[in-house]
């Protein structure tokens, strides 16, 4: 794996302006102290519940987030600031999204002309069958329409149209619902083949199993921060997973026995002070309403002080 970093997010929050009661505006603080890093030729998944943050975050590298929405905190690419003008160049060429719908294809757009971006050139067409051929996709699907397609070929399509431009920074925001786990695979194998030749991928999922089978790292957001970062290879055992939610994502998983962790996440106007997952934690300490620091581990990071009292613990032994 290259080490170099091609995206690198640090401190990102993200607030909505709302009008309360008509008049009154109050900031919805929906993402904070947000910090993931993406190298070439690595595949980075980004797990949590639904409402944690995740499209938003895609949003964000993408700058397509919404008009009252404010942004603090930096996005590198490849080393450089990522601002407005900046992500306007590299949409759509460098930096590319598979979407989260497969609504976001035109329905009254033939496929290849959306392949295409409405390209005539001889070489866009010749590099679209290639893709389509590459995706599995026959080639007269171009001629098609969406209402047309299977959901399975729909969402190959929106891969197609996403590796046409051979981008250096892949997202994709949940490329897999409503598909069956063979298909899904085999999709996460697009994304390898994407990662292999340098790409540096942004896999945004609730499904932590085809994460796990698909990523070198991941990270797990909980009400809009992300808790743990980790390896992979970490989540084979519950032992090198240190943050109670990522845990409780772990012995949830079929294999490990569906365990329920009682409660939910909280809603963006009732975030606690401190720890956000603090309660629903069986280990919640009074300490855990101060400001939690985002600790390296061997693994990774983790936001919980209970990690330190597990290592002064392992000192002393
Ligand atoms: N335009 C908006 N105005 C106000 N709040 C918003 C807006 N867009 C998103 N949010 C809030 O931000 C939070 C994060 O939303 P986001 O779409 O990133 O979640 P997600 O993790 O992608 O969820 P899902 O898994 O359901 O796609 C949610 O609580 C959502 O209600
Ligand atoms: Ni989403």
């Amino acid at each position: 794996m290259e080490n170099k970093r091609i995206l690198e997010i640090n401190n990102l929050a993200i607030s909505f302006e709302q009008y309360e009661y008509g008049t009154r505006k109050t900031k919805l603080p929906v993402i904070r102290d947000l910090n993931v890093s993406v190298g070439g030729g690595e595949i980075v998944a980004v797990v949590g519940a639904s409402g944690s943050g995740k499209s938003l975050l895609a949003h964000a590298i993408l700058g397509i987030l919404p008009y009252n929405a404010e942004q603090k905190g930096t996005i590198l690419y490849n080393r450089e600031i990522l601002d407005g003008k900046k992500q306007a160049q590299l949409r759509g060429r460098k930096i590319v999204l598979v979407p989260q719908s497969v609504n976001c294809l035109d329905p009254l757009m033939k496929i290849g002309a959306q392949i295409c971006k409405n390209s005539k050139k001889q070489a866009v067409v010749e590099r679209m069958k290639q893709m389509l051929s590459c995706y599995g996709l026959r080639e007269d699907v171009r001629k098609m329409y969406p209402f047309e397609l299977s959901g399975g070929m729909a969402r190959r399509v929106l891969i197609t149209t996403a590796d046409m431009e051979q981008a250096d920074f892949v997202i994709a925001d949940e490329p897999t619902p409503g598909l069956d786990r063979e298909l899904a695979c085999r999709t996460m194998e697009y994304f390898k083949g994407m990662a292999n030749r340098g790409a540096g991928v942004l896999l945004i999922t609730h499904d932590l199993e085809l994460a796990i089978t698909t990523a070198d790292r991941i990270v797990v957001l909980y009400a809009g921060t992300a808790i743990e970062e980790t390896t992979a290879e970490a989540f084979q055992n519950e032992n090198t997973l240190f943050h109670p939610y990522t845990k409780a994502l772990w012995r949830a998983m079929p294999q490990h026995g569906f365990a329920v962790c009682e409660g939910t996440q909280p809603f963006v106007t009732r975030i606690p002070k401190g720890c956000v997952f603090k309660q629903r934690c069986n280990m919640c300490q009074m300490n855990c309403s101060k400001e939690i620091p985002y600790i390296q581990t061997d693994t990774g990071y983790v936001r919980c002080i209970g990690y330190n009292r597990k290592c002064e613990r392992n000192d002393n032994e």
